[in-house]
């Protein structure tokens, strides 16, 4: 242990074993390391064949090779912190102890790994002492409550009390800190603990958070161990690491379903919380619209090709591009805008409800708020800056609700009429195929148009924001998606398919018709 560095990104080294489905071991250590802010590194102790369900067999290459891997590493990276976790055998224990006595990285997590999820041993009986003479050098050690009983050579503990009080005495013992986790207790939360021996006695804080109710933990203590290694390394803060992951890991649990990743105990969903806020790279570069998701989309996306370039063409879209569109024209199309998308949101909110799997009952349901909110958000502003200037109506304090008193105009309330269902089907795949057609073109043709006017925004355009927001790359990754759902629904049966693509080209001049109201 030398002293404590803080970096933005740190350079964080996992010593453990393999997990070929990702979801636990050294993959899931670098996943958690990269969704932490880290740049993760990694020397293979055992190779083992596993993945949802269970353990087959493990392979461990010779010491000596373990010991030229992490000489590679150290010779030449300078380490911030180290996370330890599967090591198998004795000998592994040993001569990962030897290489941390000579380089004294800064910060060492240990992960005590003794018994997979699945039950099967990853570490050998024989190896258990070995272990024990590693935590002396460690800064942190991370046991769920088998292995924190384990260390100890005592039983499990029951209940939370006894575990905290077994965290004391491991603490005690080796004049490390211990997290204490809770993982494995019965009931609604899951607390965990972190102890820290301070001159005689300890320093006991404790982190709960709800449990969430799902099969998919495979890899949760890894995945925990490396987030706080990197986190600290981040923050210098034992505290700050522990607060900061635990949070993470929530939200890699709360959407770790809807990876479906293998039938047994999943992994968890590492860059969920990146995915969300529209972090993760495109398909497509910004500026450049978004393609069809397939054979499907493509020859639908080729027929409204007229309509758009008459939309393209519109005085409204051209003034909105250079610039030169009145504002006053701008605000009345804004307030229309507003009170279409309340209605665009319930459209949204009864495609979540009709969605057949649990990924597209979600991305419905997250457009529909992405619409309320975001959008709202930016009408709001605008409203706000510009009311009562440059002859554009109303007060300058804009109500919470920027569609609330004003009245939809002729094409508002159509449009409306067409996605909310004058024309609604009984059968609800049916129903849900026509939704889907009917409200794609207001991510499409706005993400097609977006990109095209976002190449003459700049700083002191007068329409910058609103630019902005359809040149998006999370709007681009939210059309992405729902193109792809798209292709899905058109490749249904031939009913299904002709309310898509009926609905879809009705849509198509839709958006013309309103921007040419506009
Ligand atoms: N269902 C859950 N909901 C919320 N948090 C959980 C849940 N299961 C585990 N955790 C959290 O995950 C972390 C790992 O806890 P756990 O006690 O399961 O460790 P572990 O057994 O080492 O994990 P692993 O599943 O990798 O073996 C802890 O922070 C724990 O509170
Ligand atoms: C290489 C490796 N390291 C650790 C675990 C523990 O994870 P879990 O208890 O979730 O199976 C594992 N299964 N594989």
């Amino acid at each position: 242990m030398g002293g404590v560095s803080v970096r933005d990104v740190p350079r964080i080294l996992s010593i453990a074993g393999t997990d070929p489905t990702g979801g636990a071991g050294i993959q899931a250590d670098l996943k958690s390391i990269a969704a932490n802010g880290g740049y993760g590194m990694a020397v293979v102790t055992a190779l083992v064949a596993q993945n949802t369900h269970g353990v087959r067999s493990v392979h461990t290459p010779p010491a000596a090779f373990l010991r030229e891997q992490l000489d590679a590493v150290s010779d030449d990276v300078v380490l911030d912190a180290v996370k330890i976790g599967m090591l198998g055998s004795a000998g592994v224990a040993r001569t990962v102890g030897a290489w941390l006595a000579d380089v004294r990285p800064p910060a060492v997590v240990l992960d005590p790994v003794m018994v997979a999820s699945s039950g099967d041993r990853l570490l050998s009986r024989d190896a258990e002492d070995a272990l024990r003479g590693l935590l002396h050098g460690v800064d942190l050690v991370t046991p769920n409550l088998p292995e924190l009983a384990a260390l100890l050579g005592e039983e499990p503990a029951r209940g939370w009390e006894q575990a905290l009080d077994q965290g004391r005495r491991l603490a005690g013992a080796y004049d490390t800190a211990v997290l204490v986790k809770g993982g494995h207790l019965a009931g609604a939360a899951a607390p965990d603990a972190l102890v820290m021996p301070d001159g005689g006695g300890f320093t006991v804080c404790e982190f709960s958070s709800v449990r969430v109710e799902t099969k998919n933990t495979h890899g949760t203590g890894c995945s925990l161990s490396s987030a706080v290694a990197t986190l600290f390394a981040r923050t210098g803060s034992w505290v700050a690491a522990l607060g900061a992951a635990k949070a993470w890991l929530q939200e890699a649990l709360e959407t770790a379903d809807l990876l479906e990743v293998g039938t047994g105990h999943g992994p968890v969903n590492h860059f969920a919380g990146l995915w969300r806020r529209g972090l993760a790279p495109l398909p497509v570069s910004s500026g450049t619209g978004v393609p069809p998701a397939g054979d499907r989309t493509a020859e639908l996306w080729s027929r409204t090709a007229g309509v758009r370039k008459e939309i393209a063409a519109l005085d409204f879209v051209r003034g909105l591009g250079d610039g030169t569109l009145d504002s006053a024209v701008f605000g009345r199309y804004l307030a229309q805008d507003a009170i279409y998308l309340r209605g665009y949101a319930r459209a949204l909110a009864r495609a979540s409800e009709l969605a057949p799997t649990l990924q597209e009952q979600l991305f419905w349901a997250e457009s529909a708020r992405g619409a309320l909110e975001a959008e709202l958000e930016l009408h709001r502003n605008w409203l706000h800056a510009n009311a009562g200037h440059g002859g554009v109506p109303g007060p300058r304090d804009v109500p919470a609700d920027p569609a609330e008193g004003l009245a939809p105009g002729p094409v508002t309330r159509g449009y409306l009429d067409h996605l909310l269902g004058t024309n609604r089907h009984r059968d609800d795949r049916l129903e849900y195929a026509r939704l889907v057609g009917a409200v794609l073109p207001c991510f499409w043709v706005y993400a097609d148009a977006g990109a095209e006017l976002a190449a003459g925004n700049h700083a002191s355009h007068p329409y910058r924001e609103w630019l902005d927001t359809y040149a998006d790359p999370a709007f681009a990754a939210a059309t992405v998606r729902a193109v792809g759902i798209l292709e899905g629904v058109l490749a249904g049966n031939e009913n299904q398919r002709r309310a898509a693509e009926e609905a879809f080209a009705q849509s198509v001049q839709w958006e013309h018709d309103f921007f040419a109201a506009g």
